[in-house]
């Protein structure tokens, strides 16, 4: 026992919230640090998705984005609740809380761009044929209300992650396609790529971390208990670095899909992408105020507002 640590306790089988139910139960061990969380790191970081799916969900509302963005938002910060009482309670409805709603909402975007077609990127704004938006948003509908049928049957948490890493992956592969074939403005289409970018890494080291927790466990509850101690040993839980990584990966290509979206439809000219400190990518409206220092690319010069005229500093 250290001056400002003390030892973990033994592990509970059971908590506040009963016997755990869920088919998953992460490497944390359980109960260590309340008797009303039971995996305390794995729910706490799940902040970072209420807080960044609520801001890009703001973001959208106060641009004036299609609806779309706000539902994908919505699904985002659902699944941030989800895996919050997941974590907690390890309670099987609360999994499939945090993991349905992962599936939903990943199909958004993906309906949005398969709704896309040759006309309808020129930038004129015109809006996909109802009667394609329509079909594409009952076959997916039909596919994904099969797999999840077939998720609740068989009960094998690989079935669904599966089933999002796919989705995920189409929608990267498909927006990227976008990117590269209908974004002509080069500064806008670098800026495009610098958030896709982040967005994608930072969310592959989440997956590492993920990975890591899963087929190390022991190790780390060996390091835990030997080493760190409590508060100490609560960094060193990897599934929570995966919440705060793909939440900040997720949140990072939220903005990208926003900021393509205003592009192919043809309301570049309304928009700027900003990077907040030189680093944190939003979507702006022109006419809006900014109350923050910021820069236009990626760890660029700030921009200055003096006398009405925007001036960049170094
Ligand atoms: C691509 C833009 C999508 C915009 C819509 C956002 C929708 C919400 C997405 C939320 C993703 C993060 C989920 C976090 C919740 C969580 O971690 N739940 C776990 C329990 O804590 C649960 O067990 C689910 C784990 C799912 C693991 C899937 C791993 C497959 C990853 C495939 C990686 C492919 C590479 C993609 C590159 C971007």
């Amino acid at each position: 026992m250290g001056l400002f640590s003390w030892p973990y306790p033994s592990e509970q089988v059971t908590g506040y919230w009963g016997e755990v139910t869920s088919t998953i139960d992460w490497c944390e061990e359980n109960y260590v640090v309340s008797k009303y969380i039971a995996e305390w790191s794995n729910t706490i970081t799940n902040g970072t998705f209420v807080i960044t799916a609520l801001y890009s969900t703001y973001c959208a509302w106060r641009n004036r984005l299609e609806l779309r963005f706000l539902w994908i938002g919505v699904g985002f910060a659902l699944v941030g609740v989800g895996s919050w009482l997941f974590h907690m309670t390890l309670q099987y409805h609360y999994q499939l809380l945090d993991e349905m709603p992962m599936i939903y909402a990943t199909c958004i975007p993906t309906w949005s761009i398969l709704c896309e077609t040759k006309d309808t990127l020129t930038g004129k704004g015109q809006s996909s044929p109802l009667n394609r938006q329509i079909s594409i948003a009952i076959a997916i509908t039909t596919i994904v209300s099969l797999l999840s049928w077939i998720y609740l049957v068989f009960k094998i948490p690989e079935i669904h992650q599966t089933v999002y890493g796919f989705i995920t992956v189409l929608v990267v592969i498909m927006s990227g396609f976008l990117t590269y074939k209908y974004v002509d403005d080069k500064v806008a289409k670098k800026s495009l790529y610098q958030c896709m970018t982040i967005g994608i890494v930072t969310f592959l080291a989440g997956f590492i971390s993920w990975n890591l927790d899963n087929l190390f466990c022991s190790f780390w509850i060996h390091v835990r208990r030997s080493y760190l101690e409590l508060p100490l040993g609560v960094f060193l839980e990897l599934h929570a670095w995966w919440h705060i990584l793909t939440g900040t990966g997720i949140y990072y290509y939220i903005v990208y899909l926003q900021y393509l979206r205003v592009l192919t439809q043809g309301f570049g000219n309304d928009f700027k992408l900003i990077w907040r400190w030189k680093f944190l990518p939003e979507l702006v409206r022109k006419d809006s105020k900014i109350t923050t220092k910021y820069s236009l690319s990626l760890m660029g010069p700030y921009v200055e507002k003096q006398d009405g005229e925007t001036r960049k500093n170094k």
